[in-house]
């Protein structure tokens, strides 16, 4: 049994604090997700579509991908944004902590939906983008409100009507908290980019889209200029490992003794340290 002892929040510098008090069996998340103070939640099967009012002739596209998952098959992979913050959080969620059922999902879901916009404060110089896989959207936008320059947590700050749903998330930085600093001053790691929270919805899985989302993770990290990519994986994911290996990342051994940071999930997950290295197309 674990404790939940609160959820934490920082929402612009102020710490919001919910005390569940909740002991859970089992508690553990299905591989690492980044630190954030983050649990779960799955809302009931039909809840989306029964708070949804009915319209006829119009359906949300969320409807259409859970009607026709297999028959609209167009994946496009670009970079999170603010209308699609609800379903990275529920796809994080669902993911990785498939246990909890309402209402404590829905808390959690919430928890991590501010926690993914105002609870991160990333380094001056640093990148941060979350990329989302989504599905019944008709490929790259042209008509959007807001702009590419205003950013809310690892989300553009610009919304279009042509939305898609949700399937898969992956987020990127050039934070690299989890690598060894360098030299006696504890400089951070630069040209190293770090991938965290991949997640796949359970009905989208084995039809590759981790694999694009890993795919466009590489781009965006070589536009960066980053000469390699890392990331943890717990121990026991063999289907993670093997994603990870099957798209060129190797197993590093961290020597022992050495005092390598670790990501803050949970003290008795082991992971394996990947990382690949980006040759430039030049
Ligand atoms: C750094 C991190 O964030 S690690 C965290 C990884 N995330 C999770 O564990 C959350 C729960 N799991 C998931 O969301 C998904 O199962 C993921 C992200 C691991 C995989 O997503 P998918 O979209 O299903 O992967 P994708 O279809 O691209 O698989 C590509 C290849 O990876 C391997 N693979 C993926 N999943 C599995 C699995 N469960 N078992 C064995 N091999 C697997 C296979 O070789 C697969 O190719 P194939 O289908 O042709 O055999």
């Amino acid at each position: 049994m674990q404790t939940i002892p609160s959820i934490t929040t920082v929402v612009n510098g102020s710490s919001f604090s919910v005390n569940l008090s909740l002991k859970i069996k089992n508690l553990k998340p299905h591989s690492f997700s980044s630190p954030s103070k983050i649990l779960n939640y799955e809302i009931p099967p039909n809840a989306h579509s029964s708070s949804t009012p009915h319209m006829p002739g119009l359906c949300r596209a969320s409807q259409v991908a859970e009607l026709f998952p297999t028959t609209s098959p167009e994946i496009v992979v670009r970079e999170a944004r603010i209308e699609d913050c609800w379903e990275v959080a529920e796809t994080h969620c669902s993911s990785f902590f498939p246990e909890y059922s309402f209402p404590l999902d829905f808390v959690l879901r919430f928890d991590r939906l501010l926690g993914m916009l105002f609870g991160f404060s990333i380094p001056k110089g640093c990148n941060r983008t979350c990329l989302v896989a989504v599905i019944g959207s008709s490929g790259e936008d042209s008509f959007f409100v807001g702009s590419d320059e205003f950013k809310i947590g690892g989300f553009e700050g610009k919304f279009s009507l042509n939305k898609g749903y949700v399937a898969g998330i992956l987020t990127i930085d050039t934070v690299a908290d989890f690598l060894p600093r360098k030299g006696p001053l504890r400089q951070r790691r630069r040209g190293i980019a770090y991938i965290s929270n991949v997640a796949v919805r359970e009905k989208f899985r084995r039809k590759g889209i981790a694999k694009r989302l890993i795919a466009k993770a590489e781009a965006k990290a070589k536009a960066w200029g980053c000469r390699a990519i890392a990331l943890h994986c717990d121990h026991s994911n063999p289907g993670a490992t093997k994603l990870y290996s099957s798209q060129g990342f190797k197993i590093i051994k961290i020597p022992s003794g050495a005092n390598w940071p670790h990501p803050r999930i949970s003290a008795d997950v082991q992971f394996n340290f990947m990382m690949k290295l980006l040759h430039s197309s030049r």
